[in-house]
């Protein structure tokens, strides 16, 4: 059987929220309770298979860049594992560790604010395969290469990242990500930024680059047009959880949780028997103190009073279709 690529194994992460001097003292004294948690992201369990690119979908604050994050191993998890072709990122040892990170790489919404404005694009790029002695051939012939592969002219290599448009700027964190040879690729809303035809030209590119180099992606995305466009697979997540996983047909054709379908209802084109749910009630709740049960029942059209007590299980709705709502056992 194959292996996935990324594995995630019950992963949760909270955050601690900052108190004021004042509410520190009173917690270190035993006067007031701990401060209270963010759980940005609780108990996703994920396989990622090789060549695949899974969409994940959710509404703003829902834990889609914490998630991919931790996949990329840029924050640490409070709870579960993250196993990258099978092996625990935690039990590495710090050189295979370091081999590990290098293969998940990620990729961030705003170009310029993730690439430093004092180093020409020529260091950006090459500075990390240079470090970990992954050059082949000249130095300068390898930064070339890798500014061509993402659709750059090797010849503005000596430019500082202000001197570019903005998806120039997104081509060159494309070539820095894959100077270091990935195999995995978190893109956290990489288009998001983007005038509409640059962000086609981009999503192009990174489909040529799968095929080029068999790389799988993660793809976070709160814009759903590009996520069908893009997507082999998707997940969508409300307040820290998986709710629904599918392939990307699947999802758009025959959403199974009401989340997902008050989602989908936002796309104009989508069928008017989901016009029910033309809009999501209410707001999304603080993630500090999430509601009992299904996350999802104080906003959900459908809910029943089991759904305030009892957390629903993903579970197989049809083949390949996860999902989590009590709904599914009334059938
Ligand atoms: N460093 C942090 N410290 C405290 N809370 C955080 C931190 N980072 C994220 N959060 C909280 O975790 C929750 C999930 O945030 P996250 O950014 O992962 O959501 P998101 O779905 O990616 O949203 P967006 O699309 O707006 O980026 C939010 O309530 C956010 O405020």
């Amino acid at each position: 059987m194959t292996e996935p690529v990324i594995e995630l194994d019950g992963v949760s992460k909270r955050f601690s929220r900052k108190q004021d001097v004042f509410g520190l003292l009173a917690t270190r004294m035993g006067l007031a309770k701990r401060p209270p948690e963010v759980r940005a992201v609780e108990d996703v369990s994920l396989r990622i298979m090789p060549g695949e690119v899974v969409g994940l979908v959710g509404e703003s604050g829902c834990g889609k860049s914490t998630l991919g994050r931790l996949v990329a191993g840029i924050l640490p998890m409070s709870d579960g594992r993250v196993l990258h072709r099978g092996r625990d990122m935690s039990t590495l040892s710090a050189k295979e560790r370091k081999r590990a990170t290098l293969s998940v790489q990620m990729i961030f919404q705003d170009p310029y604010a993730s690439l430093n404005p004092r180093m020409r694009v020529a260091d950006i790029v090459g500075e990390a395969p240079r470090v970990h002695g992954m050059v082949e051939g000249g130095y300068q012939d390898y930064v070339a290469g890798q500014l061509r592969q993402a659709g750059l002219d090797p010849a503005y290599k000596e430019r500082y990242p202000h001197q570019f448009s903005g998806g120039q700027r997104q081509r060159i964190g494309i070539a820095r990500a894959l100077a270091v040879r990935p195999d995995f690729i978190v893109c956290d809303e990489a288009v998001a930024s983007l005038d509409v035809s640059i962000q086609a030209q981009i999503l192009n590119l990174f489909m040529d680059l799968r095929d080029r180099f068999n790389l799988t992606y993660l793809f976070v995305s709160h814009n759903l047009a590009v996520v069908q466009h893009i997507s082999d697979r998707v997940v969508i997540m409300y307040l820290g959880r998986v709710v629904e996983e599918a392939a990307v047909a699947d999802i758009f054709k025959r959403p199974n949780h009401p989340y997902t379908q008050a989602l989908l209802s936002e796309l104009p084109r989508i069928d008017v028997r989901r016009k029910a749910f033309s809009a999501i009630k209410g707001e999304l709740p603080t993630p500090l103190s999430p509601p009992s049960g299904c996350h999802f029942h104080p906003r959900c059209p459908f809910a029943m009073p089991r759904c305030s007590l009892e957390r629903p299980r993903l579970r197989e709705v049809a083949p390949g279709q996860r999902s989590a709502c009590h709904l599914n056992d009334l059938n």
